[in-house]
């Protein structure tokens, strides 16, 4: 988001703060007024100020208790959904869907000094998200592969970036085209290439109530997309890589 005159934002939220404007509302005119976009898989931390959130996550648990009541849900008198609207609201915007809502997980990077150009993978990564289409849990594992470029990150970093992109509603086809472009943007490796497999817990649970369908899917990138045998090496490195095969 592009900085703002300190005084023209005073004026802003003294103006907000008198039209008594929700912070749903508020958040959502900044995100228009720059044209952004805020699908279910976009991180809109950069239109969040310092506060916004714990005044955002109790709106949220009014709605959720307004969601509770009209399921006929006496949330007065039951004691086990008392509190529930309060632990959904956090529960989103800091757990599960934390992707959305915070920052990017700070990474740093090196300079790959000695010219290392054998590529390595990571994996299994464990990454957890929900379907945008019914808001239930999609579970699973993921594998990096990278050739590095001038440029590298700790390994750890993966797996923070990977469960940042993932903590938000996507269907996994762009949750793993969002992985790939948080990666390249990170360490600009010579080639990338990332393979998702995953159970989705709306044909699982509900639906066609398949319990054991997975998803697979792959993507690769720089030299991994023009070298056949550099995207073979990855394929057999991760099939040869502990888990392979898990269920959920
Ligand atoms: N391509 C893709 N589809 C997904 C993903 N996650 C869930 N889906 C599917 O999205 C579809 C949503 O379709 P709808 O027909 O509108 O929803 P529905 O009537 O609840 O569908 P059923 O699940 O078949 O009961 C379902 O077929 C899901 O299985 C995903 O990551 N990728």
């Amino acid at each position: 988001m592009t900085s703002t005159a300190p005084n023209e934002n005073i004026k802003d939220n003294l103006k907000d703060q008198i039209s008594c404007k929700l912070v749903s509302e508020i958040i959502r005119e900044r995100i228009q007024a720059k044209g952004a976009r805020f699908h279910a898989n976009d991180n809109i931390s950069d239109f969040i100020q310092p506060g916004e959130l714990e005044t955002l996550e109790r709106e949220v648990a009014t709605r959720v208790r307004d969601l509770l009541k009209t399921l006929l849900i006496d949330v007065d008198n039951d004691h086990n959904t008392q509190e529930t609207a309060e632990r959904v609201s956090r529960m989103y915007l800091n757990e599960v869907f934390k992707g959305r809502y915070h920052p990017q997980p700070k990474v740093t990077n090196f300079p790959n000094d000695r010219n290392l150009d054998e590529i390595y993978t990571l994996g299994p990564i464990t990454v957890r998200s929900a379907c945008s289409h019914h808001f239930v849990p999609i579970l699973g594992d993921c594998w990096i592969g990278i050739k590095p470029g001038e440029k590298v990150i700790g390994i750890s970093k993966f797996a923070r970036v990977a469960d940042w992109v993932f903590s938000r509603p996507h269907i996994q086809e762009e949750a793993v085209m969002i992985l790939a472009d948080e990666i390249e943007r990170l360490c600009e490796p010579k080639g990338l290439a990332i393979l998702v497999k995953a159970q989705h817990y709306c044909m699982k649970w509900r639906g066609v109530k398949e319990p054991e369908t997975s998803m697979i899917n792959s993507i690769v990138r720089g030299d991994f997309r023009h070298d056949a045998s550099l995207k073979q090496e990855f394929f057999e490195l991760v099939k040869q890589q502990s888990n392979f095969g898990k269920n959920y």
